[in-house]
């Protein structure tokens, strides 16, 4: 049972509202202003587990209260229903910024009372939930460092494969699907290294088009090139003394592998329009989602690059191998985004169920941005199944390739929603970074902007 505050002025709409929610078993109180109700909040002995308020009152709007509300001790925290006659952007967008719990149009079924309260209690409520407040990464995750959590014994042997390369100088090849933590995994291991207190520069050679590339790695003079208007040094040389993470490696083209060999042998390099040598000191750490072994194979990855950059190699095995990473990490995420929102964040069961049985084609990045979005939209302390709801709807790994739907359209058809889902799928991995898309969807830039254009796909 509920202790319910209900606070209107209409009394024709209160009182049919407290005679719905005492019939479903509920015990209430009534207010008829928001004066009384903040009165009534601080007086009470027994709290309250929700407050349904109307927007409209005299004197305090519901919105001033709300807000008087979430200063007070007893009112921080307690799950609001805000309720108006009009709906409107405006009041909607007001009442969820200032933490409101739901927002609903009057007149209110009695069903749609029912699966509120329903989902109320279901966010305050501890029985079921971890409600531990520490999570299992809370010491080790303190400070700036860069860390590469995980529990699961496949990345504890990743852990100790880092930290027995970080004592050496060779050269490092981190494989891993997208959002696995290779990045992460470069910067660990620059900082066990002996190199620690010297740059760490990560370029990511699918991102820079394959004509800037080697300007961008090597640096230029000034008239090198029609827009060089100054010396610059590249990567290699800001890098030197320090640590170089060459990202998506596989995705660099031919000719660069070539210059990059020669200067993977000679420790030098030559800024492009010069013909001075520069000596440079780095550790190499290149990584890459794609299988070098079969673009070799293919014509598209030189042999000998392969073997000069595989000296150590590590691979980053996906989130659905180690299925024992999700929670504590889940947990993690979600003790940072509850941190920055001065607010406590915990996991349903059912959430964390539903949390483990999906198959994060994107990885630890997919995990992240998931207890994140969670996080920031859960109208209350308890992040249900519901409010991961979202994942439900993303291609699971054990579904048919292809959906009946696909096969009942027309080729150009199917091509097109196809293709629409990709592109739509790829952008929401990468957080809408159009460069990142085209990356993961393995097409260039320009294809992926004409594809846009085309599908009309903002
Ligand atoms: N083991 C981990 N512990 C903590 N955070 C992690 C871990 N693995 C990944 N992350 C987080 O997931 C996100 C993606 O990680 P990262 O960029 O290192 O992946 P990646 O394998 O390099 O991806 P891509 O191939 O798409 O570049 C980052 O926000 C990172 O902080």
């Amino acid at each position: 049972m509920a202790h319910i505050l209900v606070v209107d002025d209409d009394n024709g709409f209160r009182e049919g509202l407290v005679e719905t929610l005492v019939d479903l078993g509920h015990s209430v109180d009534e207010a008829r202003s928001g004066e009384q109700a903040l009165e009534m909040l601080e007086s009470t002995g027994a709290p309250f587990t929700c407050m349904f308020l109307d927007f409209r009152l005299p004197g305090m709007d519901g919105l001033a209260v709300l807000d008087a509300l979430r200063k007070t001790a007893k009112g921080q925290a307690l799950p609001v229903v805000m309720l108006t006659g009009f709906a409107s952007s405006d009041n909607t967008i007001g009442a969820m910024t200032l933490g409101a719990f739901d927002h609903l149009t009057k007149p209110v079924g009695r069903q749609a009372i029912q699966a509120l309260l329903a989902r109320i209690i279901a966010s305050t409520g501890t029985s079921e939930a971890a409600a531990n407040t520490s999570h299992p990464f809370s010491a080790e995750s303190a400070g700036a460092k860069p860390r590469l959590l995980g529990v699961s014994e496949t990345l504890r042997e990743v852990q100790k494969q880092i930290g027995r390369a970080a004592s050496s100088e060779a050269t490092v090849l981190l494989t891993g699907e997208t959002g696995t933590g290779k990045e992460v995994a470069a910067r660990v291991l620059h900082d066990a290294s002996r190199r620690s207190g010297k740059p760490f520069v990560a370029v990511n050679c699918a991102a820079i088009p394959a004509e800037l590339l080697e300007s961008e790695l090597f640096g230029h003079v000034k008239g090198a090139f029609t827009g060089a208007t100054a010396d610059r040094p590249g990567c290699f040389a800001t890098a030197d003394g320090g640590t170089l993470l060459l990202d998506e490696i596989g995705d660099m083209p031919l000719p660069m592998q070539a210059k990059l060999l020669r200067v993977i042998q000679e420790r030098q390099i030559t800024p492009l329009g010069s013909n001075r040598v520069i000596p440079v000191d780095i550790r190499l750490v290149a990584a890459t989602h794609r299988n070098l072994q079969t673009m070799v194979e293919a014509g598209e990855f030189r042999e000998d690059l392969l073997y000069r950059l595989n000296i150590i190699p590590i691979a980053l095995p996906p989130l659905r191998e180690r299925l024992a990473d999700i929670l504590p990490l889940a947990e993690h995420f979600l003790a940072e985004v509850a941190k920055a929102r001065s607010r406590e964040l915990r996991l349903s069961l059912p959430a964390q169920h539903l949390l483990v049985g999906y198959a994060w084609p994107g990885n630890v990045r997919e995990l992240r941005n998931a207890v994140e979005r969670a996080g920031a939209l859960a109208p209350g302390a308890m992040i249900t199944a519901e409010d991961l709801g979202f994942l439900n709807g993303k291609p699971d790994l054990g579904e048919p390739l292809v959906g009946t739907g696909l096969l009942e359209m027309t080729l150009p058809d199917a091509v097109e929603t196809l293709e629409r889902a990709l592109i739509s799928h790829a952008l929401t991995l990468a957080s809408n970074n159009r460069a990142d898309a085209a990356r993961r969807l393995g097409i260039s830039r320009q294809t992926l902007y004409a594809k846009l254009a085309a599908l009309k796909i903002e």
